[in-house]
């Protein structure tokens, strides 16, 4: 089954479309990465998919299901997004505990100081965290509890948009390391926004390339791994990329 299938999606903010005709089928499992130059769409799509973004028009399936407009409770639970300030995602004065156990509560989910603890010891926090505010934490600690958030429900689907770019360098690798682990361990699908084509090889299977709101181009990440993109637009991706770790 389609984890996530978009067929002729446009969205627009008001009067402006942003998304022109975006048609997507992500396999169950399978890790997908939009890619493209800054303001080209990809972040409009995650917003779609999860709801955050209601003008749109075409098709928007989640796990086989057509996904209405709006908040939807049950999409809500398969899919989850990650943003990627991790400072900016968490509220500042909630602790980590109450942050963690509020989508427990909000669904009417019971056995919340379990839960709560066995999710920080699966994104590599220790339990004393748990009562602390996200400024006692550092970034990368910040961002494992946005993963934890994300993971509460249980979802099947991540929208990771950016999740590491906010990062020292020394910490993305940890957090991508956390994604690879968790997605291994848990059988999830991850659709990622990120300029960063070395993030892209490590996390996904495929990408599509993206241009003024169009996919110019899907691939396979071994096409990307060999320099083998084929349009011209993902070509000079490639080639402004190169050499560059972080985005
Ligand atoms: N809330 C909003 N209201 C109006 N226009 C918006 C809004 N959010 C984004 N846009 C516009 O929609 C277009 C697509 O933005 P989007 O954030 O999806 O791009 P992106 O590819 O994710 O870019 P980036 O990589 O810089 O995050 C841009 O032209 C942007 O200015």
């Amino acid at each position: 089954m389609s984890a996530i299938r978009l067929d002729n999606l446009d969205i627009s903010y008001g009067d402006t479309k942003v998304v022109h005709g975006v048609s997507l089928d992500i396999a169950e499992g399978e890790s997908f990465a939009l890619v493209g130059e800054s303001g080209s769409g990809k972040s409009t799509i995650l917003r779609a998919i999860a709801g955050l973004a209601p003008e749109w028009t075409g098709q928007i399936e989640v796990l086989g299901a057509p996904r209405s407009h709006g908040v939807d409770r049950t999409v809500a639970r398969q899919v989850q997004m990650v943003f990627q300030d991790p400072y900016g995602s968490l509220h500042p004065r909630k602790t980590i505990d109450a942050t963690l156990s509020e989508p427990l509560t909000i669904h009417g989910i019971g056995d919340r100081d379990a839960r709560v603890e066995q999710m920080l010891t699966q994104v590599g926090l220790d339990r004393r965290f748990r009562f602390r505010f996200p400024h006692q934490l550092s970034g990368g600690q910040r961002q494992r509890v946005a993963i934890a958030r994300a993971l509460m429900l249980e979802p099947k689907v991540l929208l990771l948009d950016e999740p590491t770019s906010a990062l020292d360098v020394s910490v993305q690798a940890e957090i991508l390391n956390l994604l690879k682990r968790l997605r291994a361990e848990q059988g999830l699908t991850y659709l990622v926004v990120t300029h960063n084509l070395p993030v892209v090889s490590f996390l996904c299977d495929r990408l599509a390339v993206m241009r003024h709101g169009r996919i110019v181009e899907v691939a396979d990440v071994a096409q990307l791994k060999h320099g083998a993109l084929v349009e011209p637009y993902s070509q000079e991706l490639l080639a402004a990329t190169e050499g560059r770790v972080t985005a």
